[in-house]
C-alpha cells in the first residue's frame, strides 16, 4: 500500500488464507487472495522468536529492503510486508507451477533437454545481469529456489541470502554447499561472479541430473569444489561443457571427456598453452 499514514499498512485481516504452499525452516508459505482487489499471492509467514534464535533477523530485514526495490520478470516480486508481536509477514508474487526442483525431479533421469536446459538459464542470465547491474548478489542459486510462473517463466526467490556487492560472508553458511564456489566456502572476500559460478553447477545439473560436484558427504563435496573436481558424461554436447567451463571458469581443456560414462578423473588436464597438460591445481588459499 502506498502512503506512510497507519491506515495504509496491511494486516492479515486484509488476506483470506489458502492451502500450505511450502514449509521452511522458520515458518510456511500460503496460497493468500487479498479481499477487495482478489489479487492471488503468497504469504511467507515467519516467527519473530525463531529468527532472533537463529539470528538472522537481519537476514530477513535485508531480503525485504532488497526484493520489495526488485522489478524483473524473472525475479520474484515481493509486493510489501507487515508484522504482529510474534509473525512478519511477506507478501510474495505467487508462482503457479511452483518449485522448479520438483519439475526437474520429475523429468526423465531427472534432468531437462540441452533445449529446455538453454532456455532456463538465458532466463536466469537475463535475472543476473538485472541484479548485478543493480549490485545485489544473490548467493543462494539453486533449484530449490527457483520458481515457474504460469507461462512457463522462471522466477528467482528467497533472497535471505542476497547481499550488496562486494562483500564477505559473516553468516555461517547451512545447507548444502553444491552450488557455492570455493572463495565462498572457504570465507574469502567475493563479487557478484559467485552467482555466475552457482549457475554454471544449475546448467549442469539442469542437463546431468544432478550438481556438478555432488558427493556423500559435504567434507568431499567441498574437497571436489575446491579442487574444480568435475566430470562430464559422455552424453553431452562440447557446446554444454563449454558453456559450463566458461561459466565455472575452468579455462582451455582438452580431452576431458572419457569415452566411458562418468570418467573417474580426479581432476581435470587443462590444456594450457605449454606442451604438457597443466592439472588444474587445488584451489589456493585466498590471503
Ligand atoms: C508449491 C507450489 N505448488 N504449486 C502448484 C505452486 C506452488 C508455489 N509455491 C510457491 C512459493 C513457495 C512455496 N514454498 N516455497 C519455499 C519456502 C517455503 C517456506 C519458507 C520459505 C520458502 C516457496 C512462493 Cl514463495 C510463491 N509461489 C509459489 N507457488
Amino acid at each position: 500500500k502506498e502512503g506512510g499514514s497507519k491506515k495504509d499498512l496491511w494486516a492479515l485481516d486484509n488476506f483470506e488464507i489458502g492451502r500450505p504452499l511450502g514449509r521452511g525452516k522458520f515458518g510456511n508459505v500460503y496460497l493468500a487472495r487479498e479481499k477487495s482487489s482478489h489479487v492471488i499471492l503468497a504469504l511467507k509467514v515467519m516467527f519473530k522468536v525463531e529468527l532472533s534464535r537463529a539470528g538472522i533477523s537481519h537476514q530477513v530485514q535485508r531480503e525485504v529492503e532488497i526484493q520489495t526495490h526488485l522489478r524483473h520478470p524473472n525475479v520474484l516480486r515481493m509486493y510489501g510486508y507487515f508484522h504482529c508481536d510474534k509473525r512478519v509477514y511477506l507478501l510474495l508474487e505467487y508462482a503457479r507451477h511452483g518449485e522448479l526442483y520438483k519439475v526437474l525431479r520429475s523429468q526423465p533421469n531427472s534432468r531437462f533437454t540441452e533445449y529446455h536446459s538453454a532456455n532456463y538459464i538465458a532466463q536466469l542470465v537475463s535475472a543476473l545481469k538485472y541484479l548485478h547491474s543493480k549490485k545485489v548478489i544473490h548467493r543462494d542459486l539453486k533449484p530449490e529456489n527457483i520458481l515457474i510462473a504460469a507461462n512457463g517463466q522462471l522466477k528467482i526467490a528467497d533472497f535471505g541470502w542476497s547481499v550488496w556487492s562486494p562483500n564477505e560472508r559473516r553468516t555461517t553458511l547451512c545447507g548444502t554447499l553444491d552450488y557455492l564456489p570455493p572463495e565462498m566456502i572457504e570465507g574469502c572476500k567475493y563479487d557478484e561472479k559467485v552467482d555466475i559460478w552457482s549457475l554454471g553447477v544449475l546448467c549442469y545439473e539442469f542437463v546431468c541430473g544432478k550438481p556438478s560436484f555432488e558427493a556423500a558427504k559435504k567434507s568431499e563435496t567441498f574437497k571436489r569444489i575446491a579442487r574444480v573436481d568435475i566430470r562430464f558424461p559422455q552424453f553431452l554436447t562440447d557446446e554444454v561443457i563449454d558453456l559450463i567451463c566458461k561459466l565455472q571458469e575452468i579455462l582451455n581443456l582438452s580431452n576431458i571427456r572419457s569415452t566411458e560414462r562418468w570418467p573417474e578423473r580426479l581432476n581435470i588436464i587443462a590444456s594450457a598453452k605449454e606442451s604438457t597438460p597443466v592439472f588444474l591445481q587445488p584451489w589456493g588459499s585466498c590471503i
